[in-house]
């Protein structure tokens, strides 16, 4: 039976992968703190070793985009330095690396969305730390991959969805930005895609073609202005309880510490013909990611 081990416990991805994984009969545990802190390279290292999984996933990441602008160290411990202590891990028990990484590497610049063998340019610390991290990796182990995805949200964790339906509570109006363009993914699309990318491995033994980059991401674009109205419609059918007014506003009209990219739309054709998976498009599951939070 695969044994799978992912690292992080409590983030949106690494729930959406424990509750997944009865569905796809794998054995997966999952590591964090605070037994397990990605500050400490050799304790990740070692924790790896001891549980001698056949596939590794990170799920974990330093993912405050703003205040990584401040603690660049921390972000680099974890999205850098601790990655490559798993890729170290995983080449010694010589088993498969499944790494997640971020919408953030690019700069936003392109016409179109973006392809794997696009240029990376971030524009934040965030993006600049998980680029090192993947680049790391990939120097590191030869059985990798890395799933770029994009704008997460879930029923359980911290998103920008969460943080609508929260602030819903306490304004009647918003002011969100509509000139930065991305794919809402939900945390439970890409913990499915994960198991299914898992089952190929196991059933075809690792290829080296598998090895690399990929973009994972919900299907169709929108902005924040468009992922806030759409919160708020889908909350609106279902519940009685108030929603504000939201108005389209500039980035400039919304000045944050870290820069984020205009345009981060992720072409996902290379996994659709490497792996046969598409996301389902970001409304449909959208949809059921405000109806599990109303219910609960
Ligand atoms: N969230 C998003 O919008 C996006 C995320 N991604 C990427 O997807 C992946 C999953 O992200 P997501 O699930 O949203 O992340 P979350 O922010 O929800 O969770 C991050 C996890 O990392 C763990 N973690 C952080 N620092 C440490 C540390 N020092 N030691 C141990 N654990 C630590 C956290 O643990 P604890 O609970 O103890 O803090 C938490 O479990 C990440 O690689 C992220 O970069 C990519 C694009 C968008
Ligand atoms: C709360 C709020 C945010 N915004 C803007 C700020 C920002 O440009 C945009 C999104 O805000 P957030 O800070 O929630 O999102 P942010 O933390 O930038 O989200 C990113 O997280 C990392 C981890 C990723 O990898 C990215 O893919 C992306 O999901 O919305 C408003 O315009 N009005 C508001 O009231
Ligand atoms: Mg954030």
């Amino acid at each position: 039976m695969t044994k799978l081990l992912v690292v992080g416990k409590t983030g949106q991805l690494a729930s959406a992968l424990n509750q997944l994984s009865p569905d796809f009969s794998l054995a997966c545990h999952t590591i964090g703190r605070p037994e397990v802190d990605l500050f400490d390279e050799q304790g990740v290292f070692d924790a790896i070793l001891a549980e001698k999984p056949s596939v590794l996933v990170n799920a974990a990441a330093y993912t405050q985009v703003d205040t990584a602008e401040t603690d660049q160290k921390k972000a680099y411990a974890v999205n850098q330095h601790a990655v490559r202590q798993m890729a170290e891990a995983a080449k010694v028990l010589d088993i498969p690396f499944i790494h997640v990484s971020t919408d953030y590497v690019y700069d936003g610049q392109k016409q179109g969305s973006y392809l794997e063998s696009d240029p990376t340019n971030p524009q934040g610390i965030y993006g600049h730390s998980k680029l090192a991290g993947e680049q790391d990796a990939l120097a590191t182990h030869d059985k990798v991959i890395i799933l770029r995805t994009a704008w997460v949200y879930s029923a359980i964790g911290k998103n920008f969805v969460k943080t609508m339906l929260n602030l819903a509570e306490i304004k009647d109006s918003l002011g969100i930005v509509a000139d930065q363009k991305g794919n809402p993914t939900s945390a439970l699309d890409i913990a499915q895609a994960i198991f299914k990318i898992i089952i190929q491995i196991t059933d075809n033994g690792w290829q080296s073609s598998y090895s690399g980059l990929y973009h994972l991401a919900g299907t169709g674009d929108t902005t924040w202005f468009g992922l806030a109205c759409k919160t708020f419609a889908l909350y609106s059918q279902k519940t009685s309880n108030k929603i504000p007014e939201v108005s389209a506003i500039t980035t400039a009209d919304y000045p944050t510490p870290a820069k984020r990219p205009e345009n981060s739309c992720l072409n996902c054709q290379k996994l659709e013909d490497t792996f046969g998976i598409r996301l389902p498009n970001w409304e449909q599951s959208l949809e059921k990611c405000i109806h599990q939070l109303v219910e609960s």
